[in-house]
């Protein structure tokens, strides 16, 4: 598996203990910013993170800003991305399970880094169900 990260300022040291335990699990990662905590503008770092997973460079991905929101709706932007905000594990498991989410945006000024963390665990680790959901999935296109 390979997990492509980004988001901005308000997430850069929740991004940076994140890519720290997934290479620890041997899971591969790129990240594509930003590399510092300057104030900085989050589409910038988001949309390369949705063309790569668009373009099958990468599996997954991890978003980390401020609220979460923000990055959600940059991801989101990209037809084939399916970018949930999620401040708890269920959510990041049901956006998996029923809505075959492919990256998860993490709002950190909301959670605490363990909660993070075992976010993105879960998120990583947890498929898609498939079967009623299939079809609900396939009408979110427009
Ligand atoms: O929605 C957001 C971007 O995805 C986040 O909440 C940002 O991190 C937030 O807007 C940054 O706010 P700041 O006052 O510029 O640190």
């Amino acid at each position: 598996m390979k997990v492509a990260l980004g988001g901005d300022h308000a997430g850069y040291e929740y991004k940076k203990e994140i890519i720290a335990l997934l290479e620890n699990k041997g899971i591969e990662t790129t990240d594509f910013g930003p590399f510092n905590s300057d104030s900085c503008d989050y589409p910038d770092f988001i949309h390369p993170v949705a063309t790569a997973i668009e373009n099958d460079e990468c599996d997954l991905g991890i978003i980390i800003c401020g609220s979460g929101n923000g990055i959600a709706m940059t991801a989101n932007k990209h037809q084939e991305i399916r970018c949930a905000v999620a401040w708890d594990v269920e959510l990041a498991v049901l956006a998996r399970t029923h809505n075959d989410a492919n990256i998860v945006a993490i709002p950190a000024r909301f959670v605490t880094l363990e909660k993070a963390q075992m976010i993105c665990e879960s998120f990583l680790s947890t498929s898609f169900e498939g079967g009623r959901h299939q079809s609900r999935v396939d009408k979110i296109r427009c």
